[in-house]
């Protein structure tokens, strides 16, 4: 009896089940395969917020800040210049999130190029919270997402964000914004 179960647990042990009993449990959110369970169990660990704003693009600030106030009676911030950024914002408050009205601002600003194609303004870009940006940004870089700067910046808000390729992004450029 004895020798027959040295046999069964050797016959066990050349199989692999027990090594494959001793494997580590993938820890993330995707696990189909043994390759993708590695990658996410190295990964760091982020989600995805609210909709923080939706970005326009405009060829006259003043004017748009007047449309949303005066024809639309929303509530509208004043004129916030931001040399970092190379542009001018007016915010316009919608209660559930925000629209940011974008103005080129300096001879190198990123929106220009934008404007040039799309005389009439239009919309920029979409920007959503994350619960951990740093962490966002390395995940991302793994999974070959452009991030169009090498570090956050310090948005609008006071808050670190980084905008990611638009060719990336379905044809959208994202900005992050940390929570
Ligand atoms: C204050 C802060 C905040 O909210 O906290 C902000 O909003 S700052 C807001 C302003 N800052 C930013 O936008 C920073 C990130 N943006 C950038 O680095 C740039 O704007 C790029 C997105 C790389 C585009 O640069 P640029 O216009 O010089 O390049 P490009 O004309 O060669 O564009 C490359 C391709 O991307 C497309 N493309 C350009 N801008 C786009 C946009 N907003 N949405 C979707 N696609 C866009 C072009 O049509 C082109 O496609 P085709 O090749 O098919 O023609």
């Amino acid at each position: 009896m004895a020798q027959v179960l040295r046999a069964a647990v050797a016959a066990a042990c050349a199989g692999g089940l027990f090594s494959r009993l001793q494997a580590p449990v993938p820890t993330g959110r995707a696990f189909s395969t043994p390759q993708s369970s590695r990658r996410v169990a190295s990964a760091a660990v982020w989600a995805l917020g609210r909709l923080n704003h939706v970005a326009i693009a405009v060829p006259d600030l003043e004017k748009a800040r007047a449309f949303y106030r005066d024809v639309l009676g929303a509530q509208v911030s004043e004129v916030s210049p931001l040399p970092e950024h190379g542009v001018s914002v007016v915010f316009v408050d919608l209660g559930n999130t925000k629209l940011e009205l974008l103005h080129p601002l300096g001879k190198d600003s990123p929106i220009a190029g934008f404007l040039q194609k799309n005389k009439a303004g239009g919309m920029h870009h979409v920007c959503i919270e994350v619960d951990d940006i740093n962490a966002a940004v390395m995940d991302l870089k793994e999974k070959k997402i452009r991030s169009l700067s090498a570090e956050a910046k310090i948005g609008a808000h006071g808050k670190p964000v980084i905008f990611l390729h638009p060719k990336d992004c379905g044809g959208v450029l994202v900005e992050l914004e940390q929570a």
